[in-house]
């Protein structure tokens, strides 16, 4: 049985639709990477696997239940702006990735120790140890993101949903992190779902790469019709095996 399922999802904001007859089942510890055009509902794709928003249609299920809805410990989430706190130090911004995803919001005494220890756990294993009580400000942009993932980390997420993570940063450091995502890749059973705008770290680093694209379109009107899931590529074995259109999509559904 899939880990996460997604069943002819349909969302809309008013009356203008984002995505339609979006269907995907992924296995536990796959890595997907998500293509598509600017503005096709690609971010909006990953809110719904988080549940901050219900879709219009359709259903999602995580481990063959409906993602909770309130900030839980089965989900991480990394943006391309750093979501670091900047009034923390390094090793208290683990802390609170951890702390801030459970019901009673931080911890105290033995608690707080044991978070502490389990931050320079995590602190070590990407590489931050030496600036732990740093503030990020101090750090150069790799490293602000590397904390991140550490925050998003720090639940022990099932789940890591990355918006174009690499976005911001120089060509030399987005390879870095490329080694340090498979890293922990290798250490984890995470299952990645990764936004990307460069199709060549999409195939890098994800199992599949899916692709986001209005197979309808009305020169007229560029807006009645959503995007869905237009292509699957598997990039496993250093190559692309296959790619599969999928043909139902093309096919016309009633409504
Ligand atoms: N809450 C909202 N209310 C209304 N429209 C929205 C809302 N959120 C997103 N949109 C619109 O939905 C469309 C899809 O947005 P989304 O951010 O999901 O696209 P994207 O593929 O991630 O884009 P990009 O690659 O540029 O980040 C956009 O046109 C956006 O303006």
């Amino acid at each position: 049985m899939s880990f996460v399922t997604v069943e002819n999802i349909f969302q809309s904001y008013g009356r203008r639709p984002i995505l339609e007859r979006v269907n995907l089942t992924v296995d536990e510890g796959e890595f997907i990477s998500i293509v598509g055009a600017s503005g096709c509902g690609k971010s909006t794709f990953l809110r719904l696997l988080l549940a901050q928003e219900q879709p219009s249609r359709g259903e999602i299920r995580i481990a063959d239940a409906p993602p909770a809805a309130e900030p839980g410990l089965d989900r991480g989430v990394v943006f391309q702006k750093y979501s670091v706190f900047p009034h923390l130090t390094v090793r208290d911004n683990v802390v609170a990735g951890e702390s801030f995803r459970r019901r009673w919001g931080y911890f105290t005494g033995a608690a707080r120790r044991d978070a502490i220890r389990r931050a320079n756990e995590t602190l070590a294993r990407i590489g931050l140890s030496n600036v732990a009580d740093q503030y990020p400000a101090t750090l150069s942009g790799g490293m602000q993101q590397r904390l991140a993932i550490g925050q998003a980390l720090a639940a022990k997420p099932r789940i890591l949903l990355l918006d174009e993570p690499f976005g911001a940063l120089d060509p030399g450091i987005r390879l870095q992190m490329h080694g340090f995502l498979t890293d922990l890749r290798a250490e984890t059973n995470m299952t990645v779902f990764m936004v990307t705008h460069d199709l060549a770290e999409g195939f890098k680093l994800g199992d599949r790469v899916v692709v986001f694209d209005k197979p309808r379109w009305d020169p007229t009107d560029p807006d009645p019709y959503g995007a869905t899931i237009t292509y699957d590529f598997d990039a496993r074995d250093g190559g692309i095996p296959f790619q599969r259109i999928q043909e139902e999509i093309h096919a016309v559904h009633p409504a």
